[in-house]
């Protein structure tokens, strides 16, 4: 038995929430196991910065919530843009709820898109509708405002949320900190909160990077892996990793404190086949299809029609690189499917297609056959630390 201790940091998506309320409330709040992701700090440096243009590369949620963010900075003007990518990753919603709440924003390239010009205002409406089935995001990002806003904030959620756990972790982190958000039939309520108390707040680990670890030790040979700072009770969307793996690959969790202990249940049975709907946990999906794939599991995965609008359409990514690899694979606008047809096809080339996700969901089926990862450098958007830990398991 191998056994492997991994230090994970913070969790991207709390950070950059806390990021935001913290420069809104005057760094009022002490973080600790900050993300020492790229798009953390490229969220801390736009912060903190008092340049015009604010480039943030691929990081979606620093878009979106700062799109938010500065369109209630008072006379400050902001180019805000990022990649050729995150040109393409519409936002069209959150401005126009922006608009419709008081903001001067427009469009410097193509309608509906990034780069936007922001000139900054103070807000004083405080009812607005939107649909939340395209980005979570969009929510996440007005909410951060919303304590912010002098008379506060009422969204209207039209439609379908997807992502759904994303909005929970945004109102939580506000009741924590001390700020009243409620949301019932639809509509989320914020109350102007000026002040926040001096006070500390430890981000617990990031458990979309914990998710490759039970990849590792579902496709690996007797390895137990520790990993610190993850909760049985977790904001974290992602957090549903340990069940999806318990129930379909035989990966089990000990959580002891704050540090879990995850090794393979060697009397596991596995399905024949698998049928989920991950909408909830979108990030993750990528992870258990490579995973299913690994084990020659035939897997249909549903809900997945965000997957097109992230850092690469991740749906025909996958299928491009699972058929290359030697699966038979079918997608739709809003699912994958692994037909019962696996060969392995060794020392294929995987492209990521400039996509952290692609490149780390890939990487544990090293352990069935050999094969190259392209780009590697890409992981460094959400996970640094990547290729150091995977020396551990003898990968890189
Ligand atoms: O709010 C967040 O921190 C996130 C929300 C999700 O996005 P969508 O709501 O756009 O699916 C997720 O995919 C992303 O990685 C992070
Ligand atoms: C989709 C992701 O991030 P974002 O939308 O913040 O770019 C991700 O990290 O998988």
């Amino acid at each position: 038995m191998k056994n492997i201790s991994i230090n994970l940091s913070g969790s991207k998506s709390i950070t950059n929430r806390l990021l935001v309320l913290n420069s809104l409330y005057n760094n009022s709040i002490i973080l600790k196991n900050l993300s020492l992701s790229q798009d953390s700090k490229l969220m801390a440096e736009a912060l903190a910065s008092n340049q015009e243009i604010i480039d943030i590369h691929h990081a979606g949620t620093a878009m979106r919530f700062l799109t938010a963010y500065y369109s209630i900075f008072s006379d400050k003007k902001t180019i805000l843009t990022g990649s050729s990518r995150m040109k393409e990753r519409p936002i069209e919603i959150l401005v126009n709820a922006l608009i419709d709440l008081g903001a001067d924003i427009s469009y410097l390239e193509k309608k509906g898109y990034p780069p936007l010009l922001i000139n900054g205002r103070e807000l004083y409406k405080n009812t607005v509708k939107l649909s939340a089935s395209i980005s979570s995001q969009y929510l996440t990002a007005l909410c951060l405002i919303g304590a912010k806003l002098k008379n506060g904030l009422n969204i209207e959620i039209i439609g379908k949320i997807t992502s759904f756990p994303y909005l929970n972790m945004t109102l939580q982190i506000l009741k924590d900190l001390g700020i009243s958000a409620c949301f019932e039939n639809n509509i989320i309520k914020i109350s102007y909160f000026d002040h926040l108390e001096k006070q500390e707040y430890t981000i617990e680990s990031d458990w979309s990077s914990a998710s490759y670890h039970y990849s590792l030790c579902a496709l690996g040979n007797e390895l137990t892996i520790n990993m610190k700072y993850l909760f049985e009770n977790s904001l974290q969307a992602d957090r549903r990793i340990e069940s999806i793996f318990k129930e379909f690959f035989g990966v089990n969790t000990i959580f002891n404190n704050g540090e879990i202990k995850i090794y393979k249940n060697t009397d596991f049975k596995y399905p024949n086949n698998i049928e989920i709907d991950m909408n909830d946990c979108p990030d993750i999906a990528q992870t258990v299809a490579v995973t299913a794939f690994g084990l020659k599991i035939p897997i249909k995965i549903t809900g997945l029609e965000t997957l097109i609008i992230k850092e690469t359409d991740r749906l025909q990514a996958l299928k491009n690189e699972l058929e290359k690899c030697g699966g038979e694979v079918e997608i739709s606008s809003s699912s994958i499917e692994l037909k019962n047809n696996f060969n392995f096809n060794k020392n294929q080339s995987i492209k990521t297609y400039n996509d952290h996700r692609m490149a780390m969901s890939f990487t544990p089926l090293k352990l069935v056959f050999p094969l190259n990862i392209e780009n590697p450098e890409v992981v460094e958007k959400s996970y640094t630390e990547f290729w150091n830990d995977m020396t551990l398991y003898g990968l890189y």
